[in-house]
């Protein structure tokens, strides 16, 4: 055969195996431990990369690889509260394109997860942060049905992070409406309603974190663990306040959930996207005088607290202002003309505007931009009303 034929494709080269001592059939290839991923899933904001920072920064001897996947917009948003941590640990981040992760995650979920193994050896374990808008259920059989990581990694198990403060209110709303002809929007087990997402990430994990517990009353913990219990009777329950958890392997690492795949039973003809009805829009500008802070923080306030669009004084937007918004999650970060920089997190109405750490100057690839991603319902299908309302509550005086 010529080499110029030569490819992935072609036949593995055929070694005269009646040569070799009896005991060292396969002395080129690889050892064929195969490397646990456990997935983390939880709707926005519920604290999943919360749990990789803590995970990352305790000691647990394990070598662990992290794939952080985000929405294309907040990724580099993301990126500065997540690097930093100053451990050894692999850090490869994903950028789920149109966000339809279930999509995405074969092709560059698979690459991310690729690229990592030909790093085999400098880590033994990766976690795997899922879109808060994704169903585990569509990702966990990618890791059987691709051929070539199934040789390499398998699933240890998933993990879902449940928001103990805002859980209940998500599992009261109506699932998305089900767009009949192109996908099966919501695999639907039984003859059931279709069911919602948060659902979805509860009913397929094996462990939840039922996090943010400082936020709610003792009764109401208790209100929310026997909701979780009533939607998935065999998972772990952990209940947590920022994501610590009492331990880690046994919690989040050595699951070995699916050690048994006969046990399994995730259909195939699932195919469900993000929710329909949610949408990502981000305010860019650049950056804003230091004495500002106070206005972003008020803007916020107004979004946030009383769901009122902030409307500017002299609007010349086409575009008509969102009156029936709801934001469930922002993530921002504010470039301040003294040089420093401020991260803004929101789920929900919870809302904190905290110091960034440095960003080096020599990073060219770091854009001085202020950016402001928000995702959720009736924010309308452009930016233009968001951007003149945050510029105008910049300029008031
Ligand atoms: N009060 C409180 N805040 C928390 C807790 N856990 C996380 N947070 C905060 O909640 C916000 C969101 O946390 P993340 O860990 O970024 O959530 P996530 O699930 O990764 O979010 P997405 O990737 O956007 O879906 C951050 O501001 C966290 O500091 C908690 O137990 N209590
Ligand atoms: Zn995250």
């Amino acid at each position: 055969m010529s080499a110029d034929f030569q490819d992935e494709d072609a036949p593995p080269e055929l070694i005269d195996v009646s040569a070799m001592p009896a005991d060292q059939t396969s002395v080129d290839e690889e050892p064929t431990t195969r490397v646990p991923i456990t997935l983390v899933t939880g709707y926005l904001g519920a604290g999943k990369t919360t749990l990789l920072n803590y995970i990352l920064t305790e000691k647990h001897g394990k070598k662990i690889a992290v794939i952080m996947n985000e929405f294309g917009d907040s990724m580099d948003i993301e990126k500065p509260m997540t690097v930093n941590q100053g451990g050894q640990e692999v850090t490869e981040w994903m950028e789920v394109g149109n966000g339809c992760i279930c999509c995405s995650v074969k092709d560059s979920g698979v690459m991310a997860i690729e690229s990592l193994m030909e790093r085999r050896g400098t880590f033994d374990y990766i976690l795997l942060e899922t879109t808060g808008l994704a169903d585990p259920g569509n990702i966990a059989p990618i890791f059987w049905m691709d051929e070539g990581l199934g040789s390499s990694i398998y699933l240890d198990g998933i993990v879902t992070l449940v928001d103990a403060k805002n859980i209940t209110r998500l599992l009261d709303e109506p699932a998305p409406e089900e767009k009949a002809e192109s996908h099966d929007v919501h695999h639907n087990h039984g003859s059931g309603p279709v069911l919602s997402m948060a659902h979805m990430q509860i009913s397929h994990a094996d462990v939840v974190i039922l996090n943010k517990t400082d936020l709610v009353t003792d009764q109401e913990l208790e209100a929310v663990r026997d909701r979780v219990a009533s939607i998935n009777s065999v998972a772990k329950i952990h209940v947590t306040d920022h994501s610590r958890t009492p331990q880690i392997e046994g919690v989040v690492l050595d699951l070995h959930a699916y050690d048994h795949l006969a046990d399994l039973d995730f259909s195939k003809k699932g195919h469900s996207h993000m929710d329909p009805a949610i949408s990502t829009t981000a305010i860019v500008r650049p950056p804003i005088p230091a004495d500002k802070v106070n206005c972003v923080d008020a803007w916020l306030r107004s979004v946030l607290w009383d769901t009122i669009f902030p409307a500017p004084a002299n609007s010349v937007s086409s575009e008509p202002y969102p009156v029936d918004f709801e934001v469930h999650r922002l993530k921002g970060i504010l470039i301040l003309d003294d040089g420093t920089s401020r991260i803004i997190q929101a789920v929900r109405d919870v809302f904190e505007i905290r110091d960034a750490e440095p960003i080096s100057t020599e990073d060219k690839s770091q854009p001085l931009q202020c950016k402001i991603v928000l995702i959720g319902r009736g924010l309308g299908s452009s930016v233009e009303p968001w951007q003149e309302s945050f510029e105008s509550c910049l300029a008031a005086k």
